[in-house]
């Protein structure tokens, strides 16, 4: 059987007397939307920050693609295959969305104003070749008409599908989104959930919190509630929706809304 793409075992992290991530066991498989839901401060980011290397963990193991995986800096995680979005909006605010996706894909080159001057054919051609496949990107995401706006002239909805196009540039395995509906509409919503699922069609695996949790339990194969650090059920939407210790810590409000 092919191994899972991802899996934590007993991943742990404490912040003073916080236990943050106490014991979290997860785990991805090729083209799977996996969930993470739980109420505020339920230790979510802070696996997001422990799997994309932003924290070290106090405890637990890694393996991606069936190998063991130490995420030991953002962009090397980016390389090994796993790319992320951010709660807050962390864009680019002085850049276009295009060259916002072009950063994505390490398009600079670093060589300042004379290596601009002083450009070669070749790397003309291969800038060429950026842009257009940023361009690519934002039509898939759905704003390429917004390519030259500032990231900051875009509306919250599509800052956050910019976002997307941006982790998608790196070309991950892993899309590692969170909180992607914050701030959006019903209708920003609605077209979310069709990016989201072409993406999973596309062969991407994607890991997801979300506090809309009618999202959650409409695109998730599966799915794991976190309360106070641990794992408190995981399953199938449907499976973890009856489970009571989520109706009583999280999803009870469901029931009477
Ligand atoms: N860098 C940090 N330093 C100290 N405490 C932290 C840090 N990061 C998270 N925590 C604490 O760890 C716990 C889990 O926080 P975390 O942000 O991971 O939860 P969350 O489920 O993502 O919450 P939310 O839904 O509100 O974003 C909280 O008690 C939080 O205060």
């Amino acid at each position: 059987m092919k191994p899972a793409l991802f899996t934590s075992t007993g991943l742990q992290k404490h912040f003073g007397g916080v236990r943050a991530v106490d014991g979290v066991n997860l785990a991805i498989e090729h083209g799977q939307v996996v969930g993470l839901i739980g109420p505020n401060g339920a230790g979510k980011t802070s696996c997001f920050n422990l799997i994309t290397g932003l924290y070290t963990p106090d405890a637990g193991q890694f393996t991606f693609n069936g190998k063991p995986y130490k995420p030991s800096s953002p962009n090397e995680v980016a390389r090994m295959g796993i790319a992320r979005t951010f709660q807050n909006i962390r864009l680019f605010n002085s850049m276009t969305a295009l060259e916002n996706v072009c950063v994505g894909m390490h398009c600079r080159t670093g060589q300042g104003v004379l290596g601009a001057v002083f450009r070669t054919p070749a790397q003309r051609r291969e800038e060429q070749r950026i842009r257009e496949q940023a361009m690519a990107l934002l039509n898939y995401v759905g704003i390429a008409q917004y390519a030259d706006y500032l990231a900051t002239q875009l509306s919250y909805g599509d800052q956050r599908r910019l976002e997307i196009a941006r982790a998608l540039a790196s070309n991950p395995q892993v899309l590692a989104l969170d909180e992607p509906a914050a701030g959006m509409n019903a209708t920003e919503k609605l077209k979310l959930r069709e990016l989201l699922q072409r993406i999973r069609e596309d062969g991407k695996s994607i890991l997801l919190i979300e506090h809309d949790v009618k999202l959650v339990m409409g695109i998730c194969d599966q799915v794991t509630v976190l309360d106070y650090g641990k794992v408190i059920a995981q399953g199938t939407p449907a499976h973890v929706q009856q489970s009571p210790a989520v109706i009583e810590a999280y999803l009870g409000g469901l029931h009477h809304g």
